[in-house]
C-alpha cells in the first residue's frame, strides 16, 4: 500500500502551522485520519497534535547555545536541517508504517531550504524510498499577492521549489479572510494574469522608477517564458477550477503549472477544495478499497 504525505512549505509566517491544524480538524470533521510532523526545529507554537517533532531530535536554541558553532538563527536552523538529513532512521523510527498513512511535514520558513539547500530533497527522496507519495504544498500569504511584482515574486519562489524538488506540487494563497473587499477583488484579476497589463494597473504603487524598470524588465521576461492558458485537469475536477475567483492559472511552458488556489481557515468548502487537489495530485483514494454505500432499511 502506498503512504501519502504533504511536505508544507512556504516563506516564514505564511501560515504553514495554521494550514496543518486547519487540515487536521478538517480530515477529523470528515473521518479521515491525518497526521503532522512538526519538521521546524525553532517551532514554539503550534495547534495541532505531533506524531513527531524534529525538536526531540534537535533543537536550534541548543546549536545556537554551543560556543563552538557559534551560529545565529538562521545559520543553526540550516545546521538543524542538515543533522536531520544525517538522522533520517530518527524519522523513520517515529513514522512507524500504518496501513493509509497521510502525513503532513510542517517545515520551517527559510525559503532557502526549498531553493538551493539540499535537505527538502533528501527528505522526499528518502520518503520515496519508503513508499510515500509526496506533494509539496507550497504557501504564500494573500496580503503579498496584491500587487504585481509581489505576485511575480510568489510565482517564482513557487516554482524555484518546484523545479527543485521535482514533486507534484500545489500552490497555496493563505489568509483570504485577512483580504479587504478592495483588495479581494484585486486578486481577482490573477485568474487572468497579463504581466504587461499588471504591471500598468499597478505602476502608481511603484515610487523609484529604477525599480519599476526593473519590474517591467522581470514581467517581460516572465510573460515571455508563461503562456497563461485556460486548462481543465480533470472532469471531476473541472467545476471546482472554474470557480471564480478560485482558480489562478499561470500554466508554464517549460515547467509544469504554477497556480494559486486561495485559502480562508474558515471556510470549509474551500479547505475541501485544496484538499482534493492534493488528493488528485497524489491519487489518494485509487488505491482504497471501494466501499459499499449503507443501504436504508
Ligand atoms: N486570519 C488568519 N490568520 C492566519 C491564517 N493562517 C495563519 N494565520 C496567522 O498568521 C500567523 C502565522 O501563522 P503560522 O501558521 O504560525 O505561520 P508559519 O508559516 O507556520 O510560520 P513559521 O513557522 O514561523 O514560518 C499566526 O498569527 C496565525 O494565526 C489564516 O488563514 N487566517
Ligand atoms: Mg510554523
Amino acid at each position: 500500500m502506498p503512504r501519502f504525505a504533504q511536505l508544507v512549505m512556504g516563506p516564514a509566517g505564511s501560515g504553514k502551522s495554521t494550514y496543518c491544524s486547519t487540515m487536521v480538524q478538517h480530515s477529523e470533521s470528515i473521518n479521515r485520519s491525518v497526521q503532522v510532523v512538526n519538521l521546524d526545529p525553532a517551532a514554539e507554537h503550534f495547534n495541532y497534535p505531533v506524531m513527531a517533532d524534529i525538536r526531540e531530535l534537535i533543537q536550534v536554541d541548543d546549536v545556537m547555545e554551543d560556543h563552538s558553532l557559534r551560529f545565529g538563527p538562521n545559520g543553526g536552523l540550516v545546521f538543524c536541517m542538515e543533522y536531520f538529513a544525517n538522522n533520517f532512521d530518527w524519522l523513520e523510527e517515529c513514522l512507524g508504517h500504518v496501513e493509509d498513512d497521510y502525513i503532513l511535514f510542517d517545515c520551517p520558513g527559510q525559503i532557502e531550504l526549498y531553493t538551493h539547500l539540499p535537505v527538502m530533497r533528501q527528505l522526499v527522496e528518502q520518503l520515496q524510498q519508503w513508499e510515500f507519495r509526496v506533494c509539496g504544498v507550497f504557501l504564500v500569504d494573500s496580503q503579498f499577492m496584491v500587487e504585481s511584482f509581489k505576485f511575480i515574486s510568489g510565482v517564482m519562489a513557487a516554482l524555484s521549489a518546484m523545479v527543485s524538488l521535482e514533486i507534484p506540487q500545489v500552490n497555496i494563497m493563505t489568509k483570504m479572510d485577512l483580504l479587504s473587499p478592495k483588495a479581494k477583488k484585486e486578486i481577482e484579476k490573477y485568474l487572468d494574469p497579463d504581466m504587461y497589463s499588471m504591471m500598468e494597473d499597478n505602476s502608481d504603487t511603484i515610487r523609484s522608477t529604477k525599480f519599476k524598470k526593473l519590474t517591467e524588465a522581470i514581467c517581460g521576461l516572465v510573460s515571455k517564458a508563461l503562456k497563461v492558458d485556460d486548462f481543465i485537469l480533470d472532469r471531476n475536477l473541472e467545476s471546482f477550477l472554474m470557480r471564480p475567483p478560485l482558480c489562478l492559472c499561470v500554466q508554464i511552458d517549460d515547467y509544469s503549472m504554477v497556480r494559486f488556489l486561495p485559502f480562508d481557515c474558515t471556510d470549509e468548502e474551500g479547505i475541501n477544495i485544496v484538499l482534493q487537489h492534493i488528493d488528485f495530485s497524489i491519487q489518494y483514494g485509487e488505491d482504497l478499497e471501494v466501499k459499499e454505500p449503507k443501504v436504508k432499511r
